[in-house]
């Protein structure tokens, strides 16, 4: 079974317009970071904002499994008492981290120089994502692995003894991977070296430093080289995590193809290596702007306000710009239906080991919509519908992807025929809030529980 419950058909009926404000929830990336590192400092962590999805509830889970005191407060704060790092106690069962590869990934990486053994599962997506791009690094710090062909879950991790330090180049663009490479860094003497030809997001990098760890970031004529000091012991922190930019896509989206729709969306994180969507949204002729923008925390901040736009144009966007817009493309290629010419999506390799085949699920599902879309192994183009209108009038699949199943209820909502999705539970995994925050502006979902 799904780690978040049975099936549940959705449909999204035309209307609006959407007007009004949309809190988003919590950083999804953020929230994780902040369980894990705070689970491996020495003393209290106090997370304010945390993303309370089911994805991030999993991480908490097994921090707890692994030791650490784990509490949601009266004031809805969450408390983490830390072990330090390398304090992790074996756990006694099965850690499951549901849905969440950032989650299996990085806590992969957290355990990976301790001398324990930790048996990892999830549900039916995560455990068809590749986990060897993983495990290949962290065996280099002297870990075993031994888990199903192709290194997918279910799998037993034995961290190492006596953990060494390594020089690793990440041979895809994953911040995943390069924040597993430097939490087992943590445990390991001297210096521990990832380098990336693309930069990645950056929030391990900066909340490690933030925790006391000394972390070098340098730009080289190859991409970054970012070098971690080990054995050193982590501070607790009080985190105010910010709004999630992947989950204001949506009602941003939406706002832009709706007729007569204008939503605020306050207080979104623009960090430069997420906010590629909104650029891009930009030059596209979209109707967004950045309201009140500030800084906090160091991070740029900014209230996103989105209204209609019937004129916008197709564009190549680049594919150096894909890391920081990765999961983002399921709900511009929605958008892109909705525009006037082609979108081409190139160096999008990646969408293909998300929790869904991310191109192909978007490609069967805007063509039941009736929209053109061709593929190729890493790009999408979307050949838009422009002043006529994107037909609808399908059932799409969401295949145990959150980001999918949302991205075709927004569709649902401009078309000229409704368009439902086979399952909206997996939703519950990053933006718990959705339904209620999407009818909220005036937007139409019926559910139909199974
Ligand atoms: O590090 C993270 O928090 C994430 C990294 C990205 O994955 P990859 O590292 O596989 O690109 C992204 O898709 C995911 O939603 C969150
Ligand atoms: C890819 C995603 O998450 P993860 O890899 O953590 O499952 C996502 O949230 O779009």
């Amino acid at each position: 079974m799904a780690a978040h419950g049975p099936a549940r058909k959705m449909t999204a009926r035309p209307g609006g317009p959407l007007t009004g404000t949309a809190q988003v929830p919590g950083d999804k990336s953020i929230s994780h970071r902040s369980l894990i590192l705070g689970a491996m400092a020495v003393g209290e962590t106090r997370v304010s904002g945390l993303l309370e999805g089911q994805d991030v509830l999993d991480t908490a889970k097994a921090m707890a499994a692994l030791g650490a005191e784990v509490t949601r407060l009266d004031d809805g704060a969450w408390s983490v008492h830390g072990v330090g790092v390398g304090g992790f106690a074996e756990p006694e069962d099965v850690i499951d981290c549901g849905n969440s590869g950032t989650g299996v990934r990085l806590i992969m990486g957290a355990v990976a120089t301790s001398p324990i053994a930790v048996t990892f599962t999830g549900d039916a997506s995560l455990r068809s994502r590749p986990m060897g791009r993983v495990t290949d690094p962290l065996a280099l710090f002297g870990a075993r692995t031994v888990g199903r062909a192709g290194g997918r879950l279910p799998l037993t991790l034995v961290g190492a003894e006596a953990p060494v330090p390594v020089d690793y180049a990440t041979p895809m663009a994953s911040a995943q991977v390069k924040s597993a490479v430097l939490l087992a860094g943590l445990n390991a003497p001297g210096q521990t070296v990832v380098t990336e030809r693309t930069g990645t997001r950056d929030h391990t990098e900066r909340m490690l430093r933030g925790f006391g760890a000394e972390v070098e970031t340098i730009r080289t004529d190859d991409g970054f080289r970012i070098t971690l000091t080990g054995q050193s012991e982590l501070r607790p922190q009080t985190i105010a995590v910010p709004r999630d930019p992947s989950s204001a896509a949506f009602p941003v989206c939406a706002a832009l193809i709706v007729p007569g729709s204008d939503v605020l969306v306050p207080n979104i994180g623009l960090n430069p290596t997420r906010a590629g969507l909104f650029g891009t949204l930009q030059e596209m002729g979209a109707d967004l702007i950045y309201e009140n923008l500030r800084e906090e925390g160091g991070e740029p901040v900014a209230d996103l306000r989105a209204r209609f736009s019937p004129d916008m144009k197709g564009i190549a966007v680049p594919p150096e710009r894909a890391a920081s817009m990765i999961d983002e493309y399921p709900i511009l290629s929605v958008v892109a239906a909705f525009a006037e010419g082609e979108t081409v999506m190139s160096g999008v390799h990646e969408l293909r080991v998300k929790e869904s085949d991310r191109i192909d699920a978007m490609a069967v599902g805007l063509r039941a919509c009736g929209v053109t879309v061709d593929e190729t192994e890493d790009s999408l183009t979307v050949h838009g519908c422009g002043p006529g209108g994107v037909p609808g009038g399908a059932e799409a699949a969401a295949r145990l992807d959150h980001r999918i199943a949302m991205s075709f209820l927004i569709c649902g909502m401009a078309a000229k025929s409704p368009v439902s999705v086979d399952d909206a539970a997996p939703i519950s995994t990053s933006f718990p809030d959705f339904e209620r925050l999407m009818g909220a502006l005036g937007a139409t979902l019926e559910r139909e529980d199974a």
